[in-house]
């Protein structure tokens, strides 16, 4: 199937200013996807031309097929958004506030007890909403959002405001809700939270994609060696060995790929040129410092 999300060169301008700079993104079916940027980076922005909310200055959004510029009604009704966070009537139980919003798009009330069930709030749904905890509010915002079974759901940073146990309910059923075909595009700035739900990601940076792939090859596995000085005479060891590659500078460490059972043989080799070794091991960055390396602003 064609993918669920697809931009081309999307692009908003305010003024002078460029919030979102020709983005190319890619959402495949039943995927989670994290779209993940520093304050500013322009995810709202993008998500509010995915919904038809903010006109693009150029470039061109398809939602589920739909050119979202010219048939952005006809996308939505496929499409279910939590962008901030969801308003309900404080004194009616989470269940009439789904009925209320599920009269008004014309949903039976059978789906609000369907939704209620999906977001695990079958047993709280007919306490009043005032008295849920920030984690059944948010549940109860994904639950309005699933009331005409979207077949994509765009959440724009969901645990917001939440403690650890209601970031974890909420990951919990992001994944829960992926499946049956349904895509989740889920804006975050929480990396971990990112890459222990994500499959896929796109790295917003100053309204610019600067990475984007799957989660897993977006992290930089190696193995470490970390030199006491000397780092000349290692590096030209380390060239010179016929099974190290991708050689790179890691802080204060080179990072390179080398069999995981050489580890002794690079020992062996940089002591007998004169190198004094700290430490060798197996290393994987995490999207956590991925992302920081990424985003870091340079120093000028
Ligand atoms: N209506 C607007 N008018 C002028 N500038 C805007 C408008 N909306 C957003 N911007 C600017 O566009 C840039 C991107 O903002 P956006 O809210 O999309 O970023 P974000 O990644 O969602 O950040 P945050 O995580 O802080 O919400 C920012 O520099 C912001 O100041």
């Amino acid at each position: 199937m064609d993918a669920v999300i697809r931009t081309e060169e999307l692009t908003k301008r305010f003024g002078d200013r460029v919030a979102v700079d020709r983005i190319n993104l890619e959402i495949r079916p039943g995927e989670i996807f994290g779209f993940l940027g520093p304050n500013g980076a322009g995810k709202t922005t993008t998500i509010g031309m995915l919904l038809g909310l903010i006109r693009p200055t150029s470039g061109r959004a398809f939602v589920l097929g739909y050119d979202i510029q010219r048939e952005a009604a006809a996308a939505l009704r496929e499409v279910g958004a939590m962008i901030e966070a969801p308003a309900f009537y404080p004194y009616l139980s989470g269940r009439d506030n789904l009925r209320v919003l599920a009269r008004a798009a014309g949903l039976p009330d059978r789906r609000v007890d369907e939704a209620l069930a999906q977001v695990d709030l079958t047993a709280r749904g007919r306490d009043r909403f005032s008295a849920y905890s920030q984690g059944m509010k948010q549940r109860l915002g994904i639950a309005a959002a699933l009331l005409h079974e979207p077949r994509l759901i765009m959440l724009d940073e969901p645990t917001n405001g939440l403690d650890p146990a209601g970031q974890l309910e909420i990951r919990n059923l992001v994944r829960s809700l992926s499946g049956s075909g349904r895509t989740v595009f889920l804006c975050s700035h929480l990396l971990h939270e990112v890459e222990q739900v994500c499959q896929r990601v796109a790295i917003l940076k100053q309204g610019r994609i600067i990475a984007q792939g799957d989660v897993a090859s977006l992290l930089r596995r190696g193995v470490l060696v970390r030199t006491i000085g000397e780092r000349e005479r290692a590096e030209a060891i380390l060239r010179s060995t016929p099974w190290v590659s991708r050689i790179s500078t890691y802080g204060d460490a080179f990072l390179i790929d080398a069999p995981g059972d050489r580890t002794a043989d690079l020992n062996a080799l940089l002591t007998a040129g004169g190198v004094p070794v700290a430490e060798i091991r197996h290393y994987e960055t995490s999207l956590e410092e991925f992302f920081l390396e990424v985003t870091a602003e340079r120093e000028r």
